[in-house]
């Protein structure tokens, strides 16, 4: 077993690991967080992430994210249960969704272009990382729950499960010498703090009520029998009632209810955090490549659809349309410098390479190495070119063996279709009103080893056009 340096791995992942290859081979072993976890490069990364018989995703991703006794609990169906919900309850209603959310991220972009300008005046820059993250948790509320869930005080509490998530899974562990150094006291701190007091007093206290009152009125629409699939209330809570809802005319159960705030929990989990960070990401590249904002405005007005009242806006054909900004965001997303983002767990022991991985060990690929490799990506394969992707019908949502950020395999993303949209949505809307700039001209990553849940450190600057490219 080979071993980087501790603190390189913290803060110089790239090179840390990049030098562990070179000497040792495609695959090494490193301790982290007190495991010891097998890494390995382009070479096998695609053989890990998807002979899922091998390399479990659902046992590795319990295990990184502490997610064991809820895994337990539910007998192993937690992963597949919310692939099939996004699926059926977000992915296939895409276009319904997008036409229903677009106003939520004009109001937003308008809201916050506004607030910028002042803060040009003021000097007092509002935060869009913070902005764009309560769009998305109304977003978020209205897909999983309806319209009525709509209020300050729940969207609070989606930002405070969101944190308490990323608390729980170890994204900041980075960030704590204890978590660093002494993990299972970490582990151990965070898990009470999250599941014993910030989730059961702040969820489920005061959503629990409200959801659990919902499943009972979808329960009696649906044994009414006279509910028609039109007026089928069109958010994820229902969908899950229906899917569960027992056929003999009994309430779903107790325990089974539990689960179900479970899944929610999750998916607010998975749906907010890590697409407000990419949103950011990809307006920091922006800011730092101004050349990319003309085509891409002119490409905004090419898309643009007539509703009904005659008036411009974006619907989900013209954001599939947008060929210039799905380029954009995928080589930002190529290039962010993710590390290891996803896991698997081997399920027997497994030969690879020049070493064998043993049973019940983590095995995750080193994102730089594939998203980076020259036989794919030439002999500059971190030069930037934003819109390379359009030329060759590459789309942002596509995963391959050469670009892993939403995952490969059985168990890829499957919100990705709604975060690339909704990155779009926040990109387009901002860039047809104000010119994004970064104060002081630069950005910094905040955590190397963890760019999919940590924005980057810098100041976003928007100076409002004269003339915008999008009507309110
Ligand atoms: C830019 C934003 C996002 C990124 C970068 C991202 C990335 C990922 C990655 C890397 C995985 C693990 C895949 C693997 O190991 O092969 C994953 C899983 C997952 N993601 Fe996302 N994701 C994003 C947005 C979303 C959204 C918006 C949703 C929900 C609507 C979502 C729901 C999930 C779920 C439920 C899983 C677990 C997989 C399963 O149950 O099969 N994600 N995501």
């Amino acid at each position: 077993v080979k071993r980087p340096r501790p603190e390189d791995i913290f803060s110089r992942p790239r090179d840390a690991y990049g030098q562990a290859f070179a000497t040792y081979g495609p695959v090494i072993g490193v301790r982290r967080k007190g495991n010891l976890e097998y890494i390995v490069n382009n070479e096998y990364a695609r053989h890990v992430l998807s002979c899922d018989r091998l390399f479990s995703f659902e046992q590795g991703s319990a295990a990184i994210m502490n997610l064991q006794p809820i895994m337990a609990f539910t007998k192993g169906k937690l992963f597949r249960d919310l692939q099939d919900f996004v699926r059926d309850g977000i992915v296939d209603r895409i276009d319904e969704i997008v036409y229903r959310i677009y106003p939520l991220f004009q109001r937003d972009a308008k809201e916050f272009v506004d607030i910028a300008a002042e803060g040009l005046k003021s000097g007092n820059h509002p935060s869009c990382f913070n902005h764009f993250h309560n769009t998305i948790a109304e977003t978020t509320l209205i897909l999983l729950l309806g319209q009525d869930y709509v209020n300050e005080r729940n969207q609070d509490i989606i930002e405070d499960v969101s944190n308490g998530m990323a608390e729980l899974t170890g994204q900041y562990q980075n960030f704590s010498l204890i978590g660093k150094y002494i993990p299972i006291l970490w582990i151990l701190y965070t898990w009470v703090k999250v599941m014993l007091i910030s989730i059961p007093f702040g969820f489920l206290r005061k959503c629990g009520p409200a959801i659990y009152s919902d499943i009972d009125r979808y329960e009696d629409m649906l044994s009414s029998g006279k509910l028609s699939p039109k007026d089928e209330p069109r958010n994820v809570l229902f969908l899950i009632t229906k899917t569960y809802h027992p056929s003999d005319g009994k309430r779903i159960g107790a325990l089974r209810r539990l689960y179900i705030a479970i899944l929610l929990l999750c998916l607010i989990f998975a749906a907010v955090h890590t697409t407000t960070v990419v949103s950011q990401w990809v307006l920091c590249q922006l800011a730092m490549r101004p050349e990319y904002l003309a085509p891409l405005r002119e490409e905004l007005v090419q898309v643009l659809e007539e509703d009904e009242d005659g008036k411009l806006r974006l619907t989900a054909q013209s954001l599939r349309e947008a060929r210039l900004m799905d380029s954009f965001i995928r080589e930002v997303m190529r290039l962010k410098g993710d590390t290891i983002s996803t896991m698997r767990y081997a399920t027997c022991d497994v030969p690879l390479g020049n070493v064998i991985i043993p049973k019940g060990h983590l095995v995750t690929a080193m994102s730089t190495t594939v998203h980076e490799n020259p036989e794919v990506f030439g002999d500059k394969p971190r030069e930037f070119n934003g819109f390379q992707w359009a030329e060759v019908g590459k789309e942002a949502v596509m995963t391959g063996p050469a670009h892993i950020v939403f995952g490969l395999g059985r168990f890829a993303c499957p919100g990705r279709v709604l975060a690339v949209n909704e990155i779009k949505l926040i990109v387009m809307s901002l860039i047809a009103r104000a010119t994004p700039t970064l104060l002081e001209g630069k950005f910094e990553v905040a955590d190397p080893l963890n760019t999919v849940t940590q924005p980057p450190k810098g100041t976003l600057v928007f100076q409002p056009l004269e003339k915008p490219y999008l009507q309110d």
